[in-house]
């Protein structure tokens, strides 16, 4: 696993008060908010991950779905050509204005980490929560808080260090990975009435359930996965992998997911 190492911050007081778009509004217990957020922090450190902790924003109530901060590259080829660039983070320009202020401490936070910054900047938006990168293809879902000036700058970014930036249509789900994330050989999942275009993956398996399409690749065979898709864990082992479930029910109810709880800066 090497220096693995992942970008978690803690949930507000006002987690109760967080955005939601395209789901009705439940009540959200915060203490067990609190649990829940600290399970999912010892099931990363258990896979042996370092865990980095970004100070609180407690006046922001989404400030702990970090993934939508920033978006982590590191160049692909420098081993074959023996250069060793300093990894990027492209600093989000949330297209929900409220959660803008989140990204200042994680930048920094990042940047401590040995990561070169970039930014997106206006008119662009782009949340962390839409970018899915496998290998060197990078999904960028489009239509919700992404804005084509964001996927552009995006691109401009990380197409010099190899990667190949792809647009996909997002219009049912909040993020694009809300939608689809992928599997460790590259397989991309997604709950059908949920994805705008399975076909503009190169591989494409369907699960039988909406939290079924979040998983977080914790290395090896295992995943990371919301207690909310029993079914979808029964595939994953079937198909071999060892699913690593956590139950994540409040982050749900604000349109989070396991992926969105912490940025993962691969070594
Ligand atoms: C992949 N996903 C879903 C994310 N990266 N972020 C979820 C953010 C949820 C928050 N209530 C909001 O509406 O912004």
């Amino acid at each position: 696993m090497g220096n693995d190492r992942a970008l978690v911050r803690r949930p507000s007081p006002l987690l109760a008060d967080g955005l939601i778009t395209h789901i009705e509004r439940v009540p959200v217990d915060v203490r067990l908010a609190e649990r829940q957020w600290q399970q999912y922090v010892d099931a990363l450190r258990a896979a042996g991950w370092s865990v980095v902790e970004v100070p609180e924003i407690d006046e922001c109530p989404d400030g702990v779905f970090i993934e939508d901060t920033m978006v982590v590259y590191r160049d692909q080829r420098s081993d074959s050509i023996g250069a060793n660039p300093a990894p990027v983070a492209v600093i989000a320009r949330s297209g929900a204005d409220e959660r803008r202020p989140e990204a200042a401490e994680a930048e920094r936070a990042v940047a401590a980490q040995g990561y070169r910054i970039e930014r997106i900047n206006e008119p662009g938006t782009l949340d962390g929560g839409d970018v899915l990168k496998i290998g060197s293809t990078v999904y960028v879902g489009l239509g919700g808080r992404t804005n084509q000036a964001g996927i552009d700058q995006l691109r401009g970014h990380l197409e010099p260090l190899g990667a190949n930036v792809i647009a996909v249509p997002v219009s049912k789900v909040l993020h694009l990975k809300s939608a689809v994330t992928a599997l460790p050989d590259g397989t991309v999942i997604g709950y059908e009435p949920l994805v705008d275009d399975p076909a503009a993956f190169k591989s494409y398996l369907a699960v039988p359930e909406e939290a079924g399409s979040h998983v977080v690749l914790l290395g090896e065979d295992r995943l990371l996965m919301a207690a909310s898709a029993p079914k979808s864990a029964e595939l994953f082992c079937e198909l071999g992998y060892t699913p690593v479930v956590v139950d994540i029910s409040e982050f749900e109810k604000l349109e989070g997911c396991v992926t969105c709880l912490s940025v993962r800066l691969r070594t």
